[in-house]
């Protein structure tokens, strides 16, 4: 997949003297939904604002579709929607307008079907001649996700999209996202939530105290970083782990007392593929090793985080 971003060496250091982002380098593929996890503060919105043109960069560059951030602004911004963290709407104005409105806001010629089939996405239609302020939050929230495609972009930023919702929208926004995907929109989405990154990215960037400090597809993250442990308390001590049980790679611990199995749930796994333990059950009673207790324990996603931003 070619790059529709390409980020490279960017800083900022804001007015206050704080550095927000540290020499970030980073290539977003077009069609990807990519999600950027990182604690409160950690440069989330600052990165973001940088590429939409919001906030100048202190150095570094940021190319969208081969055009420059800063010299060629017009040509970036109109590849561009964003969809920012605060609820800001025109209260008095229809859903219809506001999002024909913002269309126009990027030199677009007006384009009723296309409005109307971007309301209609967003399950907005009855609505479209409400005002913005008579809508619920989450209807709100869908309006400014109708007009930040309002002007066809090719890139969608999505700033926090679960931040204050309920489940059924959280729900309803992930299923939109992938069908803005499948229609050709590249994503990219700031969370705390690592679920939601789970459920919907492809790739995953976590970024603390301004450095990106890990890229990586989701697919491999939580195959290398979603593992769990299965241990055995054994009734009698083993000096060693017998060669029956060397397939299993199992550690020995506890002056021989405890065998611990290591094994991964990722979505696939745990979707009915052995994971061995029925295996490593039998083998153990072959070899006549009785136990007394057994129990898991799992990385969460959670975990793997705090553990990754901690050691950065
Ligand atoms: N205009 C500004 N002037 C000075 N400091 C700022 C400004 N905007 C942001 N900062 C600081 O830069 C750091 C990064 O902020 P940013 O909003 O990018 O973080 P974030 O990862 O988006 O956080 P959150 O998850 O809370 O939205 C923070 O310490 C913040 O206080």
């Amino acid at each position: 997949m070619p790059n529709v971003i390409t980020v490279s060496g960017l800083s900022k250091t804001y007015a206050t003297g704080h550095t927000a982002l540290n020499n970030v380098s980073l290539d977003i593929r077009r069609g990807e939904i990519f999600a950027l996890l990182g604690p409160n503060g950690a440069g989330k919105t600052t990165l973001i604002s940088i590429i939409c043109g919001l906030v100048k960069p202190t150095a570094g560059s940021v190319t969208v579709s081969g055009f420059d951030i800063v010299s060629q602004y017009r040509e970036t911004r109109s590849r561009i929607g964003l969809v920012p963290q605060e609820l800001t709407a025109e209260a008095f104005e229809s859903v219809f307008a506001t999002v024909s409105f913002s269309r126009g806001l990027f030199g677009k010629k007006p384009d009723p079907a296309y409005v109307e089939k971007v309301i209609r996405s967003l399950s907005l239609w009855e609505k479209r001649d409400s005002r913005i302020m008579t809508l619920s939050g989450g209807m709100k929230r869908r309006v400014l996700i109708a007009k930040a495609l309002a002007h066809e972009p090719e890139v969608l930023f999505l700033d926090e999209p679960s931040a204050g919702v309920d489940v059924e929208l959280r729900r309803d926004m992930w299923r939109l996202v992938s069908e803005l995907r499948d229609s050709g929109v590249t994503i990219i989405l700031t969370t705390h939530y690592l679920e939601e990154a789970e459920e919907m990215a492809d790739r995953v960037g976590v970024i603390s105290r301004g450095e990106l400090i890990l890229v990586e597809d989701k697919a491999a993250l939580m195959k290398t970083l979603g593992k769990k442990k299965l241990s055995v308390e054994l009734n009698a001590p083993l000096a060693t782990i017998p060669a029956r049980l060397t397939p299993f790679n199992l550690t020995l611990s506890d002056g021989g007392g405890c065998l611990t199995y290591s094994y991964v749930t990722t979505a696939e796994g745990s979707e009915g593929r052995d994971h061995g333990i029925t295996a490593l059950l039998e083998a153990l009673s072959a070899e006549g090793i009785a136990f007394r207790d057994l129990h898991t324990e799992q990385s969460s996603l959670e975990d793997i985080f705090v553990s990754l931003v901690r050691r950065s």
